[in-house]
């Protein structure tokens, strides 16, 4: 049976990142797609202009709408923009029961224009931490929810456990914005930590990878529950992304990794 995911995100004008981003993994890694935009943003690859965030009303109705007639097998979550927003979505994926949901915690774009109010923060970790099968920080945002500083793999692990506390049941931290020679994440599914490391790609055309990645994750788990294995594939298939995309020039700032083939 053809398989379902769901991404619950903005939509990047741009075409990189968001909504935009998830839909082309999911079609590329051969899952039906659908969408739940809970943000229009204006932006391309120099970075967001304006942000026409949508009703919570019509966000969950979006989800309420798919779900209840196609259904889903995964769900993604990306940005959200507010703390509204963020608890309809909470409440509508506990009212589903859906089990394999991914969240990634966007809270600033690439090129550091903020996208999630603040007192936002404290929705996504009292609601939507609880009903993550996995959760994707990148360094900010996994200091953001840890409370505490990274500085080193120490810290990684210790934000890991945090993060878990906080009522995750995987913990993924993304080693992009980490200063080393190598792309490392690490992943804590409760027990123990996987290390995930690949050559970093020289390149600035990083624009949408937190959301490849976590979009890539959600379709992974449509075919393998293992949450190791689907972070594993994801990771792989993203670098595969950056290294195609890596001299390409799309636009005069931050290019996508999301191009055909
Ligand atoms: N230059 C790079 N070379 C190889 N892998 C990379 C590079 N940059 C990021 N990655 C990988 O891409 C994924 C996304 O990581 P990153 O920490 O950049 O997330 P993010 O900050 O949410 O994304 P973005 O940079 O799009 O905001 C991770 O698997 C990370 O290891
Ligand atoms: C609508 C939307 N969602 C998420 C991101 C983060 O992606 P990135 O960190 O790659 O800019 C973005 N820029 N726009």
């Amino acid at each position: 049976m053809l398989k379902r995911a769901l991404t619950i995100a903005g939509s990047d004008s741009g075409g990189g990142a968001g909504i935009q981003a998830d839909l082309k993994a999911f079609e590329n890694i051969g899952v039906f797609g659908m969408s739940a935009i809970t943000a229009v943003t204006i932006q391309n690859t120099l970075g967001v202009q304006g942000i026409h965030q949508l009703p919570a009303e019509t966000v969950a109705a979006q989800i309420d709408a798919v779900i209840s007639d196609i259904g889903v097998d995964s769900v993604k979550v990306g940005m959200l923009g507010n703390a509204a927003v963020t608890a309809a979505v909470a409440e509508r994926l506990a009212a589903h029961d859906v089990k394999y949901v991914v969240v990634d915690p966007v809270m600033v774009a690439t090129s550091g224009d903020l996208l999630l109010e603040t007192d936002a923060v404290q929705t996504i970790k009292e609601k939507l931490l609880p009903r993550a099968f996995i959760v994707t920080p990148n360094k900010y945002e996994a200091e953001i929810l840890a409370g505490i500083k990274i500085t080193g793999a120490d810290s990684v692990y210790r934000a890991a456990r945090l993060i878990h506390g906080l009522g995750a049941r995987g913990v993924l931290i993304k080693g992009g914005h980490m200063d080393d020679h190598e792309a490392t994440d690490v992943f804590f599914d409760g027990q123990k930590m996987h290390t995930f490391t690949l050559p970093r790609v020289d390149t600035r055309n990083t624009h949408g990878t937190g959301c490849t990645l976590s979009s890539a994750i959600a379709a992974y788990l449509c075919f393998n529950p293992d949450p190791a294995a689907a972070v594993q594939a994801a990771k792989d298939y993203v670098y595969r992304r950056i290294a195609k995309a890596r001299d390409q020039v799309l636009g005069h700032g931050s290019g996508p990794i999301c191009l055909p083939g």
